[in-house]
Order: structure tokens, then C-alpha cells, then sequence
């Protein structure tokens, strides 16, 4: 098949994900363009794509399925038979049903899933679980993996000879209803209001960025990532709850995934 545009969508709270679509996406010379899931989309909001297109798309798992905002913004791109990697970025316990949703989102919205990565990263809440990975190890790894994808794309004919992609899961996806952290503000915020405009979920009032409304919080962690007077934090008690819990899960080095 031959590209003419590769187009990186991600949905990535506190950019670890982005970083790891963006590696990918390196192993292509041809023309770029990115689409921020992380962002809420315009009323009306449609993105098109046809058969010389390649989408790279990405999210981070949540307890083991695709963000609900991910999936519901995913759903405003159109495929036409167009070519996609799917990516996950998980924090060293498990991705579990993530990439079979992804597939399934990914075929109901007219896109041939080409390959598929799970990519072990930092833990966006409990950050001592695969700490500072991806590193130099996993980049020349996922960089391999880029480079494998792009000779099975080049080589294929056409969309329609892409066999059909195996990834783990199960249906129904495993139930999740979020986590109990949500972080606030406390005496440094500024109320500047970058976290405001840079929440995914649009859980933190404009007119009082010291506030979260936590019915709609997702506990993505962005505010906590961007804010530049380090304000905002979850509750330490439940983290280090919510740490012990999952100590034994997530301690050992968990490997990336390629399937192909
Ligand atoms: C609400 C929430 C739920 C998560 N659930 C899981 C999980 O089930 N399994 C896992 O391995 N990591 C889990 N993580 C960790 C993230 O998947 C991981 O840190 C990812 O790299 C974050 O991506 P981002 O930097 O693009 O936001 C969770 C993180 C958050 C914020």
C-alpha cells in the first residue's frame, strides 16, 4: 500500500502516550498531521480519511479499556478502508481489553487494523509503576516495532488483504467505573486557569480553576501534569492506598507488546 499522509490521534492526558504515537509515527518520511482527542472537539466536529491514508491511534488504559471520552471523540473519524495502528500505553499492571476495543472501534468506523502496540509507561496516578519508562530500552524497541509495521504496510496490496488483526480480550470489555482520586487545589493555585482550559474532560470551571466538578472528573491526572505552580494533588492516604494495592501487579518490569 502506498501512504501519502500519516495522521497521529491520541488521546493522552499526561503525554506519555502522545510521546510513544509520535515515535512510531517517526518511521514515516511522508506528510504529518495530529488530531487531539485530549481536547473537546467542535460542535459538528468530522475528520475524513481514505485508502492512502495511515492513522496512528492512541490511548492510555483505564483500568483496562479505552477512556470513555477517547472512544465517544474516535468516533467523529471516518475510514474509508484506511489503515490503522492501534496503541495502547499502560501503566505496568495490565491493558486487558483496551486494544480489542480499540479494534472494534477502529472497524465500526470503516478502518483496517494493520498492527497493534502495547507500550508499558509511567503511571499517570501511582508514578513509582514503570517509572520513567518508555526509556532508551523501549525506544529502540518501539522504534523496531515501527519499522516491522512499515514493511507490512508497504508490502500489502491492498486494505483488503490485511488479515485479521489477533489482540487479547474480552467481550463484553471488563467493567469500569473510574477511580476514586480526584485531584483539587490547594493554597499555591494561582487560578490562572491553564487547567481549566487543558482539562479533557471539562471538570474544572473557568471562572473557579481552584474547583473540580468531580462527576465529571476522569482522574486523567492533566491538571496535576500542567500545573505550573505544582497546586493540585490527589489524596496521599488513597494513593498510597490505592499503591499497596496494586504492588504486586505492577512492580515487575512488564515487556511491550507487538502484534502484527
Ligand atoms: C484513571 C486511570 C486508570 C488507569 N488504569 C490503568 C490500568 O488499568 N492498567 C495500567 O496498566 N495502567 C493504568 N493506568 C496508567 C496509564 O494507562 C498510563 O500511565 C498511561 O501511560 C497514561 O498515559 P498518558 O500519559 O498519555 O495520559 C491508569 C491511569 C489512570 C489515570
Amino acid at each position: 500500500m502506498e501512504i501519502s499522509k500519516v495522521t497521529e490521534v491520541f488521546f493522552s492526558p499526561t503525554y506519555s502516550t502522545e510521546r510513544i504515537v509520535r515515535l512510531i509515527g517517526e518511521a514515516w518520511e511522508e506528510t504529518h498531521q495530529e488530531i487531539d482527542l485530549s481536547r473537546i472537539p467542535k460542535e459538528g466536529e468530522v475528520h475524513e480519511f481514505g485508502a492512502q491514508d495511515l492513522v496512528i491511534f492512541g490511548v492510555p488504559s483505564y483500568g483496562g479499556r479505552v477512556p470513555a471520552p477517547a472512544a465517544e471523540r474516535f468516533r467523529n473519524l471516518k475510514g474509508q478502508k484506511t489503515p490503522i495502528i492501534l496503541l495502547t500505553a499502560f501503566g505496568n499492571r495490565d491493558y486487558d481489553d483496551t486494544l480489542l476495543e480499540m479494534k472494534d472501534l477502529a472497524e465500526e468506523q470503516g478502518f483496517v487494523p494493520a498492527a497493534a502496540v502495547a507500550a508499558a509507561a509511567e503511571h499517570s496516578i501511582m508514578r513509582q509503576y514503570a517509572e520513567g519508562r518508555p526509556d532508551s530500552r523501549d525506544k529502540s524497541e518501539l522504534t523496531d516495532f515501527a519499522v516491522k509495521i512499515r514493511e507490512k504496510i508497504e508490502q500489502t496490496e491492498d486494505t483488503e488483504r490485511v488479515s485479521e488483526l489477533s489482540v487479547k480480550g474480552n467481550r463484553p470489555y471488563r467493567e469500569y467505573n473510574g477511580v476514586p482520586m480526584k485531584p483539587s487545589a490547594g493554597k499555591q493555585c494561582k487560578k490562572c486557569g491553564l487547567c481549566a482550559r487543558l482539562c479533557p474532560a471539562g471538570a474544572i470551571p473557568a471562572e473557579h480553576p481552584e474547583e473540580t466538578v468531580k462527576k465529571m472528573c476522569i482522574s486523567c491526572m492533566r491538571c496535576i501534569a500542567v500545573c505550573p505552580e505544582h497546586a493540585r494533588s490527589i489524596s496521599r492516604p488513597m494513593l498510597l492506598a490505592a499503591s499497596m494495592k496494586l504492588k504486586k501487579e505492577c512492580s515487575e518490569r512488564k515487556r511491550n507488546e507487538l502484534i502484527i
